[in-house]
């Protein structure tokens, strides 16, 4: 298979360069130049989720130098639980697919553990790969988790100043070596930009061998697709008939990577998009025009993206392949939704689970009875613990491994929002090392 970019024509030799550059040479993303078919066909309701990881990825590996380690790259990755839950016994056909049981309690922690293994791996120690990851929240806190400790990869995390809950900034800030937090005076789009421009500069990406640790990144969307095909199986195999998805979305990265799921042949039908009241998609869904806009600060942070990057790929494929609806979701009703949830079952959802959970109430009847319904519910609720507490008021008890984090100390380096900002940290790091 050959990995093309969304834009001018550039290619990458193999997976391994993909994850090893993380944008194209042409500012583009990496996508497939044509999917594989029949990769899922075999599987089961017995397959595990690491036998389906590893058969989605064989095609996309297949020859390549990491091929060989591949099953070692699987088993730790998807090293904790991913349940798919019945959030609300009175409605047996919902279910949430529970993405918060890693380390650092969100879905990005199944992509950052792979990326940054596999760039491990790949990594010389003596020029290790500088990892840039913009964050509006969860990113940072996976990313730096999955680099700690690695030799062949230093992690250099972008966060917007202020515009995080108080969790997430400890959660990106307490990683010891070879992480770095900077903390932006901008927002998420500030940061990403401030990314994809130290790309683009050929020199400077050169010098720190620089790659990301965004969804840009080929690596980071792969494992993800992997478990959505898992879960499409799961459910489709309680009624035989085709789930519908609704997932939470900001950057778009895990959106685009279950329709990459289901056009490689995972068992979704329709997949609903829920947004925070950051409205580039949803006008776009209105009116067939992607505006990008900036980004405005709501309950469901880490989806507070007014560009995101994945609509490139989402773009790039066919128009029944892209099929999808989105649903925007505004503060006052996320905040709701936790609390009649939770009033309804106890059940509690972080904000942008949240979200999802409110599409999924505006359903019309019809179509939420004529299948069963998958929330991917994307983040622990204690992440956010000042704005659901008060909501169920009760409160929430961590994680073990989110307990963990409240011990360690932190640290972080305030950064100006624009390159040369980023250009001066990232050469400090190069003095020290
Ligand atoms: N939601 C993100 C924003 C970055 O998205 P990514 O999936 O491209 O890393 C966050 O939590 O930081």
């Amino acid at each position: 298979m050959r990995l093309i970019s969304t834009r001018n024509g550039a290619s990458a030799s193999s997976i391994s360069e993909a994850i090893r550059v993380g944008l194209a040479g042409d500012g583009g993303l990496f996508i497939p130049d044509t999917f594989p078919e029949g990769q899922l066909s075999g599987l089961s309701v017995q397959t595990s989720l690491k036998e389906t990881a590893l058969a989605l990825f064989e095609p996309f590996f297949k020859g390549d130098q990491l091929e060989s380690v591949l099953p070692e790259l699987v088993e730790e990755t998807y090293d904790f639980d991913v349940p798919l839950v019945n959030p609300h016994p009175g409605r047996p056909g919902v279910f949430a697919l529970e993405l918060f049981h890693g380390p650092t309690g969100a879905f990005k922690d199944v992509g950052a553990r792979f990326l940054l293994r596999c760039l491990d791996k790949l990594g010389d120690p003596s020029a290790p790969f500088t990892v840039l990851a913009a964050t509006s929240g969860d990113t940072g806190g996976a990313v730096g988790c999955a680099a700690e400790g690695r030799k062949g990869v230093r992690a250099v995390i972008l966060y917007a100043k202020g515009r995080i809950s108080a969790f997430q900034e400890r959660q990106l800030t307490c990683w010891n070596a070879p992480v770095t937090a900077l903390e932006v005076d901008g927002d998420f789009d500030a940061c990403q930009r401030m990314v994809k421009a130290a790309f683009a500069e050929r020199a400077l990406s050169e010098r720190h061998n620089l790659t990301s640790a965004n969804s840009i990144n080929i690596a980071r969307l792969l494992p993800q697709a992997a478990y959505m095909a898992w879960a499409a199986r799961q459910a489709y195999e309680k009624n035989g008939v085709k789930p519908g998805l609704i997932i939470p979305t900001g950057n778009l990265g895990h959106g685009v990577a279950a329709i990459w799921a289901r056009h490689m042949g995972a068992p979704w039908g329709p997949i609903v998009l829920a947004t925070n009241a950051n409205r580039t998609l949803a006008d776009w869904s209105i009116s067939g025009r992607y505006e990008p806009r900036a980004s405005i600060a709501t309950l469901a942070n880490a989806m507070d993206v007014g560009a995101p990057s994945n609509f490139e790929r989402l773009n790039a494929l066919p128009d029944d392949a892209a099929r999808l609806s989105v649903e925007l979701v505004e503060d006052r009703a996320i905040r709701a939704r936790i609390k009649a949830d939770f009033e309804r079952s106890g059940y509690v959802w972080c904000p942008h689970s949240a979200t999802a959970a409110e599409a999924l109430s505006r359903m019309r009847e019809f179509d939420l009875h004529a299948r069963p319904w998958v929330i991917a519910a994307t983040a622990h609720p204690y992440k956010f613990a000042d704005v659901v507490e008060p909501l169920i008021g009760q409160t929430l008890e961590p994680s073990e491994a989110l307990a963990e984090v409240l011990g360690r100390p932190t640290q972080s380096e305030s950064c100006g929002a624009d390159l040369d900002a980023l250009r001066h940290h990232l050469n400090a790091l190069n003095e020290t090392a």
